[in-house]
C-alpha cells in the first residue's frame, strides 16, 4: 500500500519484505536545513559516547546526545544515562516529524559524525526499552551519506542516500528482520548530524 503525503506524491516501501522503510527525501528548504544544522551543532550537549567492552572503556569518535519527555534512564555496559529535556528546536523538529510520519515519539537520540571516517556498524534498534515495532524517524542535516539495510537471513541489501534536510522512517518489523548501517567513506570531509526520534516504554 502506498502512503500519500502532502503533494500527493506516493512514497514506496524501500524494503521488499519483513519491514517498512519510507524515505521522504528533503522535507525542509535548503535555508531551513542550514538553520537547523547550525542550531543543533551549537545548542546540543554533544558528548563522546563511552561503553565498557570486555572491561575496557571505549570512547567513540562520533558524538551523541539523548533528549526526551522526561529524564528517562537507560543502562548498558555499567553506564547509566539520563535523557536531557527537549530544546526549543528539538520540540519543533519533533512536531514536524510527527506530522509527516503520523506517529508520536517521546525521545530523540542524536549522532554527530565529524566526517566520513565516522559511521555506525551493522545493528538494529531493538532495545527492550523501545516500543516493540514502534516507528523510528530519522532526520539528516549536513553531509549527504549512504545508508544500508541488510536482511538478517537472506542477507540482501538495500541502499539509500540520505540528503541534507531529509526524513526517513523505519517501522513495523524492520528492527526484527533487518540490520542497518552508516558506512564510513573517504569521500565525505564534513559533518553530518542525525536525529532519531523513538518511543521509550515506561
Ligand atoms: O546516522 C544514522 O543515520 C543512523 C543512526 C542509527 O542507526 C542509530 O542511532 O541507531
Ligand atoms: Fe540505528
Amino acid at each position: 500500500m502506498d502512503l500519500f503525503h502532502q503533494n500527493n506524491e506516493s512514497i514506496e516501501n524501500h524494503l521488499p519484505y519483513d519491514g517498512v522503510v519510507y524515505y521522504y527525501g528533503q522535507v525542509f528548504t535548503k535555508d531551513k536545513s542550514d538553520f537547523y544544522y547550525t542550531q543543533l551543532m551549537q545548542n546540543i550537549e554533544w558528548r563522546n559516547d563511552e561503553a565498557i567492552i570486555f572491561g575496557k572503556k571505549i570512547i567513540t569518535k562520533r558524538k551523541v546526545a539523548w533528549y526526551g519527555d522526561k529524564k528517562f534512564e537507560y543502562s548498558y555496559s555499567n553506564i547509566t544515562k539520563h535523557a536531557l529535556t527537549w530544546t526549543k528546536e528539538l520540540l519543533e523538529l519533533k512536531a514536524i516529524v510527527e506530522e509527516k510520519t503520523g506517529e508520536t515519539y517521546n525521545s530523540c537520540l542524536l549522532n554527530l559524525y565529524h566526517n566520513g571516517d565516522e559511521g555506525m556498524a551493522w545493528h538494529s534498534d531493538g532495545e527492550t526499552d523501545l516500543k516493540k515495532d514502534g516507528a523510528i524517524a530519522s532526520l539528516t542535516f549536513g553531509a549527504v551519506r549512504k545508508f544500508f539495510f541488510k536482511h538478517k537471513e537472506s542477507k540482501i541489501k538495500v541502499e539509500l542516500i540520505l540528503d541534507h534536510g531529509s526524513l526517513l522512517v523505519m517501522k513495523d518489523t524492520t528492527q526484527t528482520y533487518w540490520l542497518h548501517r552508516l558506512p564510513p567513506t573517504k569521500k565525505v570531509k564534513t559533518p553530518r548530524i542525525n536525529l532519531t526520534f523513538r518511543t521509550i516504554i515506561e
